[in-house]
């Protein structure tokens, strides 16, 4: 067992299979110790945390050493970095590091800090190092190739708009000028009274006037700007300094040359030097001050390249928070996000062999299978294939699994929707997606359309103040009546609330064959029963199982059923069972009956009791008598 780090004068040594911590102690004193800190970490598995270990997996090997057999895999090598601490219990703090130099004992420094943290930046980036080595570029090529081929569009569309702002961000940035300094117009006032003002441009269509001034009232109002800006700068500095004495002081560093850095470039490259904002009526005035004083003036239109630069930046910073909402309503707006979803018969594992217990239903949609597709001539006696077949019945009864039974059985392609995806925020999507699935099914036509849950758009129209909804049933009215007489679309619609639909909708020729999808009875569960214990490993005749739950459950649906099977599954699971056998399948019918509880003796137990009197085990009782025959549900029987 090779070693390869070993720390310190008093302890902690790692090998490749364990950790042998040798504490330098005789054994008696730290026969208590327990660990409460231990991190390992594997190359190729990142790092492992084994926190709190147990003092079970702590062995003495030797005189004084304990050793701590690590939980990883056999193979793995750890790597040099791993942490230990554990507390004696004389309270003294063991903690060692694979590169310590010394194990500290009861002793936490800044160092600790320092090597903790190398501690967890040293295996990440050995971690690094090993991934890296394994980067050939030839396959970081390839996977580029394939990630641009695979996205192609996507790609395209984001290079596009990258390239857009790059071009923007370069216009602006070629025609960017040094913008003239902004300043109040009673200062633009009080300059032209002093006869400072050189020029001044007025420019149209906005409020916007520039001008010069003479070199020395220009310097004068730069050096009072580069001292106030000393001033600023002092405070700053001295942050405790009176006001007038950081004028004194602003003025000193100036003379020093300290303010080179805040100054502002003596040449500037703009033609104008000073901006202000027009007042309102007070061009009267400022007219004829000029005048006076002789000021030359002028007016002139904004610069193309001006007005574009300022376009582009409206354009730019009203986009960006608008492109969010545009993309939220891209979404929304999308063809993709249509909610048809197509599925090939293919794809169909659905057949009516796996719906049970509701017969009447299936033979209705049986015909409608055989008229799909073409085993019946229906049409050589002048009828005509129903448009639309409603599933009505309780919740849980199997009529979303009867349509997908009929795509299956039909092998014609299958759009399943929920009415609820019609529901939407913005008036006339709702239609346009309706507009949108019957489109696409009339093109794969002969198809089937499901539409699960029909009242969310089927409700009777004029009862509230939607009218996004009263639109979409509209679209869908006028859908159902769309189809050619020689169209083979059948629409199948399921609802738990037929009362709540439109009568437009129930008229013939739209959902024209309604279909009683009812509870199931004795028969009908045990055959629902017999479906879902198919795959259901059980350690008694499944038959028989079937039909004991059958006759305990009356009143319950095909959800409820397969519910069950489902339960028993996992209770077996749970007590690590190999079968389902008749507790779990007696226990998930009680969970299913009367919710999970702690009551003892169980009251499926009692029910059982009553029915089957004869039946000790269930009722937790165990009576001596046992020798009685086989009941024909496998119970024990008196004779
Ligand atoms: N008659 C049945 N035969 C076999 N399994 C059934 C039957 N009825 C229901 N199930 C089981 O119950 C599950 C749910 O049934 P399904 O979704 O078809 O009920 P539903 O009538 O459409 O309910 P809802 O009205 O709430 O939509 C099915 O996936 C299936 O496992």
């Amino acid at each position: 067992m090779a070693c390869f780090s070993v720390v310190c004068n008093n302890g902690v040594f790692v090998s490749k299979e364990n950790l042998v911590i040798d504490s330098g102690k005789p054994k008696s004193i730290w026969r208590n110790i327990s660990f409460s800190y231990t991190s390992f970490c594997f190359p190729s598995l990142g790092i492992y945390r084994y926190n709190h270990c147990k003092t079970q997996n702590l062995f003495f090997s030797g005189h004084n050493s304990f050793r701590l057999i690590r939980n990883g895999r056999r193979n793995e090598v750890p790597s040099l970095a791993f942490q230990v601490c554990c507390k004696a219990p004389n309270g003294l703090l063991m903690r060692g590091n694979s590169g310590d130099k010394e194990t500290q004992f009861g002793r936490r420094g800044s160092s600790n800090v320092r090597k903790r943290i190398s501690l967890r930046l040293r295996p990440r980036l050995r971690l690094l190092a090993i991934r890296m080595k394994r980067v050939s570029v030839r396959s970081m090529l390839n996977g580029i190739a394939v990630f641009l081929r695979k996205n192609i569009r996507r790609v395209s569309l984001y290079s596009t708009i990258s390239l857009a702002l790059g071009m923007c961000y370069l216009f602006l940035k070629l025609t960017a000028v040094p913008s003239p300094k902004i300043v109040p117009y009673s200062e633009f006032i009080t300059s032209l009274q002093s006869s400072s003002v050189t020029k001044v441009l007025l420019e149209e269509g906005s409020r916007c006037i520039y001008f010069n001034m003479n070199s020395k009232s220009a310097e004068n109002t730069q050096s009072e700007e580069e001292s106030s800006a000393g001033n600023d700068s002092i405070e700053n500095l001295t942050g405790m300094a009176a006001r007038e004495d950081s004028v004194v002081d602003g003025r000193q560093l100036q003379k020093q040359g300290l303010f080179k850095k805040i100054s502002r470039p003596k040449t500037s490259t703009s033609a104008w030097m000073y901006l202000t904002r027009k007042i309102d009526h007070d061009e009267k005035y400022l007219l004829s001050l000029m005048r006076e004083k002789g000021t030359t003036y002028s007016s002139a239109p904004q610069s193309v390249l001006m007005s574009m630069r300022s376009t582009l930046i409206t354009i730019i910073s009203l986009w960006i928070p608008l492109t969010p909402l545009m993309w939220l309503l891209y979404r929304q707006l999308s063809a993709a996000n249509s909610p048809a979803r197509k599925r090939r018969p293919s794809n169909q594992v659905v057949g009516f062999d796996d719906v049970e217990g509701v017969d009447t239903a299936k033979v209705e949609l049986m015909e409608v299978v055989s008229c799909l597709q073409g085993s019946v001539n229906y049409q050589k006696l002048g009828a005509k294939l129903p448009r639309g077949v409603l599933l009505v019945g309780p919740p849980g009864t199997g009529k979303t699994l009867l349509a997908r039974a009929v795509a299956g059985e039909a092998g014609v392609p299958f759009f399943s929707v929920s009415a609820s995806e019609f529901v939407e925020l913005f008036v006339g999507r709702g239609a346009a997606r309706i507009r949108d699935l019957f489109n696409v099914a009339r093109k794969s036509a002969p198809s089937i359309i499901f539409i699960d849950e029909l009242d969310a758009v089927g409700g009777k129209r004029g009862r509230s103040f939607n009218d996004e909804r009263d639109q979409t049933l509209n679209q869908l009215l006028t859908e159902m009546d769309g189809f050619e007489s020689d169209m083979k679309v059948v629409v199948i619609g399921a609802t738990n609330r037929p009362e709540a639909l439109d009568p437009a909708l129930c008229r013939p020729g739209r959902f024209s064959r309604k279909v009683l999808v009812g509870e199931p009875n004795e028969e009908g569960r045990k055959k629902i029963l017999a479906v879902h214990l198919r795959g259901v490993p059980l350690e008694e005749d499944p038959q028989l199982i079937s039909e004991l739950v059958a006759s305990l459950t009356p009143g319950f649906v095909g959800a409820d059923l397969a519910n069950i099977v489902n339960e028993a599954a996992l209770l077996a699971a749970r007590r690590g069972g190999e079968t389902v056998t008749r507790e779990d399948i007696m226990e998930a019918v009680e969970r299913a009956k009367f919710g999970i509880n702690d009551r003892q003796p169980s009251t499926i137990g009692k029910e059982l009791g009553k029915l089957f009197p004869w039946v000790p085990s269930l009722m937790g009782k165990s009576d001596p008598r046992q020798d009685g025959l086989q009941g024909p549900l496998g119970y024990q029987t008196l004779s």
